[in-house]
């Protein structure tokens, strides 16, 4: 199944969103201030020198303090002509930061003998700025020619500089030269020509500051920090999966294991059970036929020792079938408990049960057989019945690289013997040549 957070669906969104961005950011209005508007209190002043009356007339030609004339009639230290737009409100050491700015626009109307007048923005700065120092501020100009006045002007911010003279005049470190618009403080317009016996008149129609309330750089800037920041969440997300399921499955394989290891547990307990005689629990046929096949290929060779319940059907006759089961579980009880435990004792059917032992010592064999009798002979199977029984042995051994079977064969036909001669007796087969056919 398909996660609901995939890559591919993702990385479609992630684009498209960013392609939203960027057209949203180029929709968005502009960041406007426009200085020249009457009802927007804002405060326009005359720049003139300090004797107005002696030296000329820099005035008003109307209320709205946008539209001035200015006449010098004869020269002094200092003369100015032209208009300041405010950009303090109570605090004359705070202005506005223009870097949200990108541009001015300005339309104005001139007249007057000259090429060239000038657009400047001091900047308050307080490293070196102080209030009652109107020159402290550093000023940026840009100079426009009158001849390109009739229609409205874009000026750029990054067009205004620092002049020299100004440079030269505070001597102050380099660093504090350098353009900056972060705390202006003024906007002005004047004509930086001859004013004396002139008459200059302009009139402002607009003069606006033009701007993006979010820049292009930062809208992409954002949209990258976006994805860098959706990649590093994706793929910690991912982690998180990854280790999530590397964590079920390790699960997983821990209970495969344990499933496993209950089942070769399960499978040993069925062999055991299919080589395990159910009555008398030591092994059955098949079991000692195992048994006999491993001993077989033994160094050592095999004693076969083959023991059988004399007149067990008069046990089942008297005292029924349950106390013959009986009978023949006490019986395997005894020899079990009474061989080495290097030794198989098994149930080989009937009440006949097989002894197999590693080594091929007839004398030994034939002296354990005589234990066993002797054991049996004395045993009481059921002390409220008084219950003897005697049981009848043939044994024979298997040198190395003989097989087991015809050394079987031959306990077989010694036990025969042992019955015939009597029961209660122990026969061995002499040597460990193959059986006659005759026997
Ligand atoms: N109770 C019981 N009896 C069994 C079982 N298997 C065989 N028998 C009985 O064992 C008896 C064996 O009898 P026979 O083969 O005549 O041998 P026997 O009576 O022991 O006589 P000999 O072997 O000649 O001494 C039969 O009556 C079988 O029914 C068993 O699992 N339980």
């Amino acid at each position: 199944m398909q996660p609901a957070l995939s890559s591919p669906r993702l990385l479609v969104v992630g684009i498209l969103l960013s392609l939203a961005l960027i057209v949203a950011q180029r929709l968005l209005p502009e960041r406007r201030l426009d200085l020249s508007d009457a009802h927007a209190g804002n405060f326009h002043y005359l720049l003139d020198n300090n004797e107005p009356e002696t030296a000329g007339s820099v005035g008003w030609v109307d209320e709205s303090k946008l539209h001035l004339q200015c006449h010098y009639t004869r020269p002094a230290n200092w003369q100015a002509c032209g208009m300041g737009f405010s950009l303090v409100k109570e605090d004359a050491t705070r202005g506005i930061d223009l870097s949200p700015f990108s541009s001015i626009e300005l339309k104005m109307r001139f007249k007057g003998p000259t090429r060239l007048i000038r657009v400047g923005i001091r900047n308050f700065d307080p490293r070196f700025s102080k209030a009652d120092d109107t020159n402290s501020p550093r000023p940026h100009y840009v100079n426009l020619r009158v001849q390109d006045l009739g229609e409205p002007l874009r000026i750029d911010l990054n067009e205004f500089t620092v002049p020299e003279w100004w440079i030269m005049q505070k001597n102050h470190p380099r660093e504090y030269n350098r353009a900056r618009l972060d705390n202006a403080i003024q906007i002005s317009i004047d004509i930086p020509d001859e004013l004396t016996n002139k008459t200059y008149e302009m009139e402002i129609d607009h003069l606006v500051l033009h701007g993006e309330w979010v820049s292009r750089e930062q809208t992409y800037l954002g949209i990258l920090v976006a994805w860098l920041l959706g990649a590093s969440l994706l793929s910690m997300h991912r982690s998180v999966q990854l280790r999530q399921r590397s964590r079920i499955q390790q699960r997983e394989i821990d209970a495969l294991m344990t499933r496993t290891r209950e089942l070769r547990v399960a499978q040993d307990e069925l062999r055991r059970l299919a080589a395990v005689d159910e009555l008398t629990g030591v092994l059955n046929r098949r079991g000692i036929e195992q048994v006999m096949a491993e001993l077989e290929n033994d160094d050592e060779g095999i004693t076969i020792v083959i023991a059988d319940i004399d007149h067990f059907k008069q046990v089942n006759d008297r005292h029924g079938h349950g106390k013959g089961d009986e009978v023949l579980s006490r019986f395997a009880a005894l020899l079990a408990t009474n061989v080495r435990a290097s030794d198989v004792v098994g149930r080989w059917g009937g009440e006949e049960f097989v002894i197999l032992c590693r080594g091929h010592k007839l004398d030994e064999a034939s002296a354990l057989a005589e234990k066993l009798r002797d054991r049996v002979a004395r045993f009481d199977f059921d002390a409220r019945l008084s219950l003897n029984i005697t049981a009848s042995f043939g044994v024979a051994v298997a040198l190395p690289g003989h097989t087991a079977e015809e050394a079987f064969k031959r306990a077989d036909k010694a036990l025969y013997r042992a019955k015939s001669g009597g029961r209660n007796r122990v026969e061995s087969a002499s040597g460990s040549e193959p059986v006659s056919t005759f026997l």
